[in-house]
């Protein structure tokens, strides 16, 4: 049976048996899943505080302004977009009341070594499948079977494998999965690279079909081809783009965050979690001034990544994940950004551009393989928010968020702002700009280039505590996905929950608003695995804290 809902009145179970009123919430954590995460918890009647240890919210998906010029630091594809709009309805809202949204039409460009012209794709599945058509002749009726069975695996995913628990595994033996066991099995067992080149043989088209792994911090030859879904979002559903960019979501979590009475403190680091008689009994945590103090809780839910909360701030003895268990698991890329704010046009840039080298087993085996070293030449991301957006740049200037993904080693070392980052940070910047400025048909990109800051992995480390400088958080292979994934509960101390993208369903904005709802399942001892009904009910008679 799954337990009663807490309000101001009703209890939360710990022990079976046994049941306390849990009733204070500490969050570790502001970024998108922290935020998520205290909304869906205040909406039940708990008294909720998020403590993050930054002087502002969104933790990776956060912002940043010089001269005119805002960069969103992390995240800037917005997909998936009935997960966002869900998480909104479940507090009453929904995302078009919250945020005004823009379908990117072409979706993204595609430039691959050894052709000189892109491609970009669409917005349109039937208008994708026709561009595929006109590639490669025959390939166009493989791609409407291939989206046919990405929608189809992502429905299923939906329902069965991204708002559970995976507590009662019972629940997965549902008629659709069991109908689809087969199947399933052949998307486990194969990788999404050799999924792919089922469906088409031209390389530019396969990268098409391949890259969407490095959303999940792994590579296509790594990836499950279960993965194959991903390319319903982006060739079939579309991309969507916040106006205002990213920051506009976490503004958006914030703000009905808030509005559901959640306290929320920067600049506060949580120093320990503190347990007693295998009960959490609250956190240590410092304030902008630096005081120390204890702020006593009937839930901790950690937020940062998991890695970091078990391994710092946790005893040995309270880690349910400890270091031997990492030494095992795969944290996934990380990578050199810049931020570049930049006089005049771009004209070969779309809103996303992907610059793919010809050798991906090279570069994939680079990042993800034995040898981890810097690829080189490396396959680049560049976003270019400024010409959907006049709000992100001056007047007549360029704002390019630049992504080249390396293996997650900190010895790569850190960023700067005007080239003061470390050596090997700047030079691979520099290369990627090279890169773009041959693309992008901009010779002296260089010399345009006003504002520069450059983050490298070191900067991961120090600036959200990731593993070993982890840009994303522990990589999407079959080992480390679904009920392989790190669990949301301790397994060792009562009242300890966990949220984002280092447990279920794992990296990603959606996936990590998603991670919200998963924890509230698992404090209620909920198993099912659909979406819950919107909206969540608000509690009766409870009292809430303004923010
Ligand atoms: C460069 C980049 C590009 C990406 N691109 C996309 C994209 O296009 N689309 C997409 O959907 N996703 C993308 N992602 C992934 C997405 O941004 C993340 O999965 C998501 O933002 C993670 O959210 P989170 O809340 O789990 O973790 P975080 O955002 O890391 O938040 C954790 C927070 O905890 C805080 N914290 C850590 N330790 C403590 C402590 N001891 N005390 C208090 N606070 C602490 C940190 O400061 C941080 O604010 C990208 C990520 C990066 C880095």
């Amino acid at each position: 049976m799954t337990p009663p809902r807490a309000s101001g009145q009703k209890a939360v179970p710990t022990t079976p048996g046994r049941t306390v009123p849990a009733r204070r919430v500490v969050v570790v954590g502001g970024g998108i899943s922290g935020l998520a995460s205290a909304a869906l918890l205040a909406r039940e009647g708990y008294a909720v505080t998020v403590l993050e240890q930054r002087d502002q919210l969104g933790g990776r998906a956060g912002s940043w302004e010089r001269d005119g010029f805002r960069f969103d630091t992390g995240p800037s594809w917005y997909l998936m977009p009935e997960v966002f709009d869900h998480f909104f309805q479940l507090l009453g809202t929904s995302a078009d009341a919250e945020m005004e949204l823009i379908k990117l039409d072409p979706g993204y460009r595609v430039y691959s070594e050894g052709h000189d012209e892109p491609i970009d794709l669409l917005a349109d599945r039937e208008a994708n499948i026709a561009l595929f058509e006109s590639i490669e002749p025959g390939a166009g009726d493989r791609m409407r079977k291939y989206l046919d069975s990405a929608a189809d695996t992502y429905a299923m995913a939906v329902r069965r494998f991204l708002y559970t628990t995976f507590e009662d595994l019972t629940k997965l033996a549902a008629p659709d999965v069991l109908r689809r066991l087969p199947k399933l099995a052949r998307l486990l067992l194969q990788p999404l690279s050799t999924f792919a080149s089922k469906a088409v043989r031209d390389r530019r088209l396969w990268q098409v079909l391949g890259y969407p792994a490095v959303f999940l911090g792994t590579s296509p030859y790594a990836a499950p081809s279960m993965y194959h879904l991903m390319s319903h979002l982006d060739l079939a559903d579309g991309v969507l783009y916040p106006k205002g960019g990213i920051t506009e979501v976490i503004a958006a979590v914030e703000r009905v965050a808030r509005r559901e009475g959640v306290t929320i403190a920067t600049e506060s680091p949580v120093e320990q979690i503190l347990v007693e008689d295998g009960h959490v009994t609250g956190v240590v945590h410092r304030d902008a001034t630096g005081a120390r103090h204890t702020l006593p809780a009937d839930l901790v839910v950690s937020a940062s990544d998991l890695h970091h909360t078990e391994l710092h701030l946790l005893g040995p003895e309270h880690r349910t994940y400890p270091e031997a268990h990492w030494r095992k698991r795969d944290p996934g890329p990380s990578a050199v950004l810049a931020y570049l704010g930049v006089d005049g046009p771009v004209p070969g840039l779309l809103h996303h551009t992907l610059v793919f080298t010809e050798d991906w087993q090279a570069n994939f085996g680079a990042i993800f393989g034995k040898d981890r070293h810097v690829p080189d030449p490396a396959s680049i991301y560049v976003c270019a928010p400024s010409l959907t957006d006049d709000s992100v740049a001056p007047e007549g200037t360029s704002n390019l968020f630049v992504l080249v993904p390396l293996p997650a080693d900190l010895s790569i070392g850190k960023g700067g702002i005007d080239g003061a980052g470390d050596a090997e940070v700047e030079r691979i910047a520099d290369r990627a700009i090279d890169v773009i400025a041959e693309r992008a048909g901009v010779p002296d990109l260089r010399d345009r280039i006003r504002v520069r800051r450059t983050i490298g992995p070191q900067d991961f480390a120090d600036d959200y505590n990731a593993w070993s400088g982890s840009m994303l958080g522990p990589a999407h292979t079959l080992a480390q996905s679904a009920f392989f994934r790190e669990k949301n509960v301790s397994g060792r101390v009562q009242g300890l929950y966990y949220a984002g993208a280092s447990t279920t369903p794992g990296i990603g904005l959606p996936m990590c608003l998603i991670s919200a709802e998963v924890l509230l399942k698992r404090i209620h001892g909920d198993t099912s695995t659909e979406p819950l009904p919107t909206p969540l009910p608000s509690p009766v008679g409870s009292s809430r804290t303004a923010g």
